[in-house]
């Protein structure tokens, strides 16, 4: 009951900023609800699940990879982007403003984002859930700090893809309407150039049955797309320097589609997964 009050005063207190300002009390109050939503860690690290982020380009993957880990090491798959569309498909008083936000590339306010997830966590510490991946926050170098300021993160996995690329994976994706399975109907074919090698991601095509429920998201249209790009590099980028210099930065290149780009993230986790190579030798 306790923390149904003190959600339900946070998200009155949200409706208060959409837009990317916030002010340091509002920050201060979400930073607070953010801590209070994580276990207390006394452990250093040592004895407890994995409490890693992902970042990388809009359409470089990170979902995919996230997701497989998430399912790998048993602990939960955390999306901001995720989040976001669940308020928006809500209906509630924020979704409005936040749509517009969205579908023009635009970043929410960090306070907004850090409200979602504190509801998020405050789930998973209800559900016995332990560690996480992060999959789209920080995203500013702001969010990066508050998450330093009530957590310890091991390890931060920044994905990377060449830009040609990545648009077209952006503009392939595809979601079923029903399942919410994410899919791909691009067929991206780089011949190699300037030294680099030819890069070839088949599509990931749906299931039969999801054929005639696919959707795109409002925000994969091309001009949203560049805008994003745009986005990631002025606010984002500055969050790969922000971990690079705390030693936390592992740079990870795709080398092509999700057979060989997995199993060489896992080579650079040094993780083994079995049922993977299983599936692979049947
Ligand atoms: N950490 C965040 N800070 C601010 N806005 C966010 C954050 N995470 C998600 N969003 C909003 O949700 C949108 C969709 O996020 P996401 O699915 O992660 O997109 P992308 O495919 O660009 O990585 C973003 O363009 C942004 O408007």
């Amino acid at each position: 009951m306790a923390v149904f009050s003190r959600l339900i005063c946070r998200r009155a207190a949200s409706l208060r900023s959409f837009c990317t300002k916030s002010t340091d009390s509002d920050l201060h109050r979400a930073s607070s609800a953010l801590s209070s939503a994580l276990p207390v860690d006394n452990s250093n690290g040592k004895g407890r699940n994995v409490q890693w982020v992902f970042l990388g380009c809009p359409g470089v993957g990170k979902g995919t990879y996230a997701a497989r880990l998430s399912t790998l090491l048993g602990v939960p798959h955390i999306a901001t982007g995720d989040l976001v569309r669940q308020e928006l498909s809500s209906r509630g008083p924020l979704s409005p403003q936040l749509a517009e936000i969205v579908n023009q590339g635009q970043l929410i306010s960090d306070e907004i984002i850090i409200d979602l997830l504190s509801k998020r966590l405050e789930n998973a510490l209800v559900k016995g859930e332990t560690g996480f991946i992060l999959d789209g926050f920080p995203r500013t170098v702001r969010q990066a700090e508050i998450l330093e300021g009530v957590t310890d993160i091991d390890l931060v996995i920044n994905l990377k893809l060449r830009e040609e690329a990545l648009i077209a994976k952006c503009l392939g994706r595809r979601i079923c309407s029903e399942c919410q399975g994410n899919y791909n109907v691009a067929c991206i074919d780089i011949k190699a150039e300037d030294g680099n090698p030819r890069m070839y991601m088949p599509p990931l095509l749906p299931p039969p049955q999801c054929e005639s429920k696919l959707i795109t998201r409002a925000d994969d249209t091309e001009l949203v797309v560049k805008e994003r790009l745009r986005v990631y590099n002025e606010m984002s980028r500055p969050v790969e320097d922000f971990y690079r210099s705390r030693g936390k930065l592992m740079e990870f290149d795709l080398p092509g589609g999700i057979p060989e780009s997995w199993q060489k993230l896992l080579r650079a986790l040094n993780l083994d997964d079995h049922e993977d190579t299983r599936t692979a030798a049947a």
